[in-house]
């Protein structure tokens, strides 16, 4: 039995850094990785996707050259091996240099395996045995895959596989409108595959209120995407080579290439042995936590994507943040301090902050909404970028900002003024005084709060 002041299961995130603060504070750690250090993020998830992106977003700059006076000549030509490289090379480097940090740091023991409680304070590692007075739980999520009929007779991707692609599909059906399906149709058809999106629910991104969605599904049309939402009882089956996606309320079938299934994560606890050390799981396999990140069982806790309170890596690695602070700091951060906020990579991209008018109004607050169009931002309009809106949300009776959203160029920077200001609980009149830079899209921000009404 090897014994470590903290074993922390899982490099996502929370973890390393979290193995970095207790090192440094003088302790020893165990920190397991079954797989790939920087976990989803780094190796599947967000880095990946955003350079994939950035290429996608490459080839519409080039179309739309003419639109700015630029002419290329002859056509445009993806080449999918050097776009997957360009993200491999992404995903290596941030690897590497994190690996390279865990084993040159002295307190961190870097151990690969997949870990298992054997039970409250001993976890499994192989024939390893280890113990701590204080376990830490970062353990991520994986694609949640339904179990549609004839799923077993076809191929599907993941967000995991689809990344390693060096060949063009020539039609992609993606099943799930969400942050995964919507990132991926774009970039796809960016790349020149024919896309289909087939979404059960009545809306794309069915989070976000009717206006956000609606627009978001014009974006997305508008580059030649089709769109099935509403498609109920979704089936699949083998024609030729082709994968053939049926629904039951009269949705025409898509006939596919390639399949991405993209319709949630479910996380990654129904192999760490749980019972064994008595941790209590929800409904959905998350571990139950409370505000100060702790489970049910004394000396364990669980940050990022495992607890179920944010699927990002910014709120994973603020778990991280909250359980340094209140363990090594003297602090009391709690998760309910927390404002959610994100970003959907599509271009032009949806910043989001707080709630949306929906919640605002399941909850009865006193709700003033003011939206503005993207094509009244002097900014977009020289960009020649004009499409999607902005939206806040205040309360009339405290003057707090409870929401917003800019769904336009730059969204997911300058939805940050509306972060910062939340988060200082900043009454909205006190914004519409502040002045900002011109020519920018956050200029108009006092405009939009300007606009507030009660409805
Ligand atoms: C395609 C895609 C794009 C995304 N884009 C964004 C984005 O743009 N912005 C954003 O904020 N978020 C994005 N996300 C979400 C983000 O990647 C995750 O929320 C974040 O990585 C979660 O971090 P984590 O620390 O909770 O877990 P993870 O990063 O998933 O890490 C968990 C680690 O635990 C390891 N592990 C699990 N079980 C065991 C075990 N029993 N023993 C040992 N090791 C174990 C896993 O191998 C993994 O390395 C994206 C996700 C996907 C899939
Ligand atoms: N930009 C980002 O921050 C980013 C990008 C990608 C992924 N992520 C993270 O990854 C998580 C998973 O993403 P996701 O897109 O898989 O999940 P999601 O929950 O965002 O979207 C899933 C979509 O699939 C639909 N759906 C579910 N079951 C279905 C079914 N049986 N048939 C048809 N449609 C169905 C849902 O209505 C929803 O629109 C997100 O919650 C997010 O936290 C974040």
């Amino acid at each position: 039995m090897k014994t470590f002041d903290a074993i922390i299961v899982g490099a996502g995130q929370a973890g390393p850094s979290l193995a970095g603060r207790f090192a440094g504070a003088g302790m020893t750690v165990a920190l397991i990785e079954r797989k790939f250090v920087g976990g989803t993020c780094v190796n599947a998830g967000c880095m990946p996707t955003k350079t994939l992106v950035a290429s996608a977003r490459t080839a519409h700059v080039i179309r739309r050259g003419a639109d700015y006076g630029i002419h290329t000549n002859g056509g445009l030509l993806t080449d999918m091996a050097a776009v997957e490289k360009r993200a491999a090379t992404v995903i290596n480097n941030a690897r590497n240099s994190l690996t390279t940090w865990l084993t040159s740091t002295d307190g961190i023991s870097l151990i690969r395996g997949h870990a298992r409680f054997e039970s409250e304070k001993t976890i499994r590692v192989g024939d390893e045995m280890l113990t701590a007075p204080r376990i830490f739980l970062n353990v991520g999520a994986r694609p949640a895959i339904p179990a549609f009929p004839g799923l077993s007779d076809i191929e599907y991707l993941t967000s995991t596989s689809i990344i390693h692609l060096t060949a063009l599909p020539r039609h992609l059906a993606i099943i799930g409108g969400g942050y995964i399906g919507l990132e991926f149709a774009q970039m796809y058809r960016r790349f020149g595959t024919e896309v289909s999106i087939i979404e059960h629910g009545p809306h794309l991104a069915p989070r976000e209120d009717d206006d956000i969605c609606q627009a978001i599904g014009d974006v997305l049309s508008a580059e030649g995407i089709a769109i099935h939402t509403n498609a109920q009882d979704i089936r699949l089956s083998k024609r030729g080579e082709n994968i053939r996606i049926s629904t039951a309320n009269g949705n025409p079938e898509v006939e596919a290439s390639h399949l991405l299934i993209a319709t949630g994560r479910r996380p990654n606890t129904d192999d760490l042995g749980l019972e064994n050390a008595g941790v209590a799981l929800d409904g959905k396999g998350y571990i139950v936590v409370d505000d100060h990140l702790s489970t049910n069982v004394d000396g364990i806790w669980a940050l990022g994507d495992c607890n179920g309170h944010g699927a990002f890596t910014h709120t994973s690695y603020n778990d991280f943040e909250i359980v340094a602070a209140n363990l090594l700091d003297g602090e009391d951060r709690k998760l309910s301090e927390r404002i959610p906020a994100y970003a959907l990579y599509i271009d032009p991209p949806l910043g989001r902050v707080g709630m949306t008018e929906k919640e605002a109004r399941a909850k009865g607050r006193s709700v003033s909404t003011s939206t503005m169009p993207m094509s009244r931002v002097g900014r977009a309009v020289e960009k020649g970028e004009t499409q999607g809106l902005m939206k806040v949300v205040a309360d009339v009776e405290t003057g707090q900002i409870l929401g917003a959203a800019i769904l336009g160029v730059e969204g997911d920077e300058a939805i940050h003024g509306f972060i910062d200001a939340m988060h200082a609980r900043t009454p909205y009149p006190v914004l519409k005084w502040a002045v900002p830079i011109h020519p920018t899209v956050s200029e108009l921000i006092p405009t939009l709060l300007g606009g507030l009404k009660s409805s």
